[in-house]
């Protein structure tokens, strides 16, 4: 799995990001290579979606870089968005007022790819997405988001409030992507036993920093040694002492 070799198509040096002066994400190292999945761990506030927003280009860095392969970045969304980076935000990105037809015809990847990779949106297509169920309409934007054949792939919290069923499929979804198209794929989840079993490396924050790093090998004792209960993270007490984690 991954495809660790080649140099990253995505990789943020020294990124402090936050917003107006104030950086909620203070100086992390992050790199995705083609081919690999890599989940964004932590417990709420950690950062994490800070960091993609600011990835995607939809913040400015504070400090540090965003490169995009292989060199600095500062294009905005849009523009990222052309040059292959497809970004799911946290909150639901389907027009629900649409059919499941015309939000996959308003993706640059088109119908039929989407409809390939997903084919139980086929007898969807003439429905409203606000119609369709949580899982269904994150299958909708994942398909969406792949039909373009993205070079890279930023999710937030893909899997939030889904039957882990569905959140099986579309991390299948992603995992074939990854291994068939080479698609760099960067995860931020709350659900971290989930996301490992799809991941092949991880990243975990918390405050702001990178606190951990690992591959799928040495993935779920750590976390879980770490911060994780039950198969969620736990949300740390304000005041509850930071362990000291080893940094990579
Ligand atoms: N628009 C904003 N303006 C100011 N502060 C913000 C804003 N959005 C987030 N923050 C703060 O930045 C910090 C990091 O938030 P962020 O959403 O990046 O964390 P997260 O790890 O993604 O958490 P969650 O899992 O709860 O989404 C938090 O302290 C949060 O309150």
């Amino acid at each position: 799995m991954g495809r660790a070799t080649e140099g990253p198509v995505l990789e943020l040096r020294g990124l402090s990001a936050g917003y107006d002066d104030l950086a909620v994400v203070r100086g992390i190292d992050v790199a995705v290579h083609p081919g690999e999945i890599v989940a964004l761990l932590g417990p709420n506030g950690a950062g994490k979606s800070t960091t993609l927003l600011t990835c995607a280009g939809e913040l400015p860095p504070l400090a540090g870089e965003v490169r995009w392969r292989g060199a600095p970045v500062t294009t905005p969304l849009h523009q990222r968005a052309r040059d292959g980076m497809a970004f799911v935000p946290e909150e639901r990105s389907v027009l629900m007022s649409m059919t499941v037809r015309d939000n996959l015809l308003l993706g640059s990847g088109g119908l039929a790819p989407a409809v390939a990779l997903f084919p139980e949106l086929e007898p969807l297509l003439p429905q409203r997405a606000g119609l369709l169920s949580g899982g269904e309409q994150q299958m909708l934007t994942l398909a969406r988001a792949l039909a373009t054949r993205p070079t890279a792939l930023l999710l937030d919290e893909l899997s939030l409030g889904l039957a882990p069923l569905v959140v099986g499929r579309l991390f299948d979804a992603l995992r074939t992507a990854a291994d068939e198209q080479g698609v760099a794929v960067l995860l931020v989840e709350q659900q971290a036993r989930r996301a490992l079993g799809v991941a092949d490396r991880w990243y975990l924050m918390r405050q702001g920093s990178i606190v951990a790093a690992g591959d799928s090998a040495d993935g779920i004792e750590t976390v879980e040694s770490m911060y994780l209960t039950d198969g969620r993270l736990d949300v740390p007490d304000a005041g509850a002492p930071v362990p000291s984690p080893t940094p990579r």
